[in-house]
């Protein structure tokens, strides 16, 4: 459990200036690896350091990848095509884009035994799915719980190519994960999906826009199978584009407080899927009655919060994935915002139903908000803190997953927070 507490003060106007938010997390991670798979220098700029990111870099580092961070948003991997087998369990804390991607790549470019592991959120969340897909094509990998740790044996070059088949309905970063180990099998890779759901497609189309720059050839003959040729990757500079899902915040406190806060990138300007989430968060105070949360995901618990302060209520389907992320985010949404309010939100069979009241801007309703390690449940609900008086975020540190900077980005805007410690 993290610790202390930070409140937030809401401000007296609009919220007005410029913030940039962070490298994205997803693109980040995405190009680290492929670095550490290429042979040769990759220098990777604008990029996120967090926790997330961190984790991933540092088990390119424990697997023999020197990764250097001349400065606050720039990685250079000095990959040799070639990991080592790391001496300990690589360690992911709770990144899920971390330990799923690095799943699948080190069964075919590390010679060895090792072990893929996480926290204790990360050891609840669900990897099966990959891990069956990879047993089908004839690599020793076991997770005794269905979750991490994950033992794989791997081998360098070791895996023939062929047909794989997966499920992505419970998670997207499974069919990420393939893709990436595709390039590095001995014949081309189809990766076919099975299951009627695959979440949020944009996050498969940002893995193949970012193999693409690391030299991989992707073909999507139909919208069920992605070809992956056998081509291994080659070193880049790749320069990593602001984080959709960190932007989804501030675009709700310029909302939220009819404000002017200037991004520096355009909304229609990102490629990740929770850029759509500012289709509906313009429509503020008007959202619609039912907002499809499948192919923004991480952006629900922003909309979620904003949709509080609707004029009319507003109903999240197509969540159900949102149930294995840092935290079980369905229940987490419907019971802190019930905090604030009973029966502001809550779970109706799969969906999420806001009741929305724009009365209670201005209220002084004081909440003290578990966040469950989740820093999305932490971000978004300081957004109800900008309206409400004696909003209190518990463990605020948690935001470090993917947007460090975040308090300090909404005090720059003017933004008033009282921590305790
Ligand atoms: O591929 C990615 O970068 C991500 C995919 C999504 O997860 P799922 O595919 O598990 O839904 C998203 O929630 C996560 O933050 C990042
Ligand atoms: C679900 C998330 O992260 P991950 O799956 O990458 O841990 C997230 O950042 O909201």
């Amino acid at each position: 459990m993290g610790t202390g507490a930070t409140t937030i003060i809401p401000p007296q106007g609009p919220l007005k200036g410029r913030v940039a938010p962070p490298g994205s997390k997803s693109i980040t991670n995405r190009a680290l690896l492929l670095a550490g798979l290429a042979a040769g220098t990759s220098r990777l700029t604008g990029a996120l350091k967090s926790d997330d990111t961190r984790y991933m870099a540092q088990a390119l580092r424990d697997m023999g990848v020197a990764v250097d961070e001349p400065d606050d948003t720039t990685f250079v991997v000095h990959g040799t095509g070639r990991l080592n087998a790391p001496a300990q369990p690589l360690f992911l804390g709770n990144a899920g884009t971390a330990t799923r991607f690095l799943t699948a790549a080190v069964a075919a470019a590390v010679d060895g035994t090792m072990v893929v592991d996480g926290d204790a959120h990360m050891r609840k969340r669900p990897i099966a799915p990959l891990v069956a897909a990879l047993k089908t094509l004839g690599i020793a990998i076991n997770a005794p719980t269905g979750c991490p740790p994950v033992t794989v044996r791997g081998h360098a070059g070791g895996y023939a190519g062929g047909r794989v088949e997966i499920d992505g309905g419970l998670s997207s970063q499974y069919v990420s994960a393939l893709l990436m180990m595709g390039a590095l099998g001995r014949e081309p890779t189809d990766v076919v999906l099975t299951g009627a759901d695959i979440g949020a497609k944009g996050y498969v189309d940002l893995t193949t826009a970012a193999m693409a720059a690391f030299g991989a050839r992707v073909t999507h003959p139909s919208d069920t199978v992605w070809t992956v040729a056998a081509t291994g990757y080659q070193a880049a500079d790749f320069a990593v584009e602001p984080d959709a899902s960190a932007a989804t915040y501030l675009w709700a406190a310029e909302a939220l407080t009819g404000g002017a806060i200037d991004l520096g990138t355009p909304a229609d300007a990102f490629t990740q899927p929770d850029a759509r989430a500012y289709d509906f968060i313009r429509l503020f105070p008007h959202l619609p009655a039912v907002i499809d949360g499948s192919q923004m995901q991480d952006a629900i618990p922003t909309l979620a919060v904003l949709a509080a302060f609707n004029t009319t209520p507003v109903r999240f389907t197509g969540i159900t994935n949102l149930r294995v992320k840092e935290c079980d985010r369905v229940a987490a949404l419907a019971t802190e915002l019930s905090r604030i309010r009973p029966g502001l939100a809550v779970e109706e069979g799969d969906d999420l139903a806001v009741a929305s009241d724009p009365g209670l801007a201005g209220q002084s309703l004081p909440t003290r908000i578990e966040t469950y390690a989740d820093h999305r449940i932490a971000m978004s609900f300081a957004l109800a803190g900008l309206k409400i008086r004696d909003i209190t975020i518990l463990d605020p540190g948690c935001v470090a997953k993917t947007y460090p900077g975040y308090w300090k980005a909404l005090a720059g805007l003017g933004v008033e927070l009282k921590d305790e410690v």
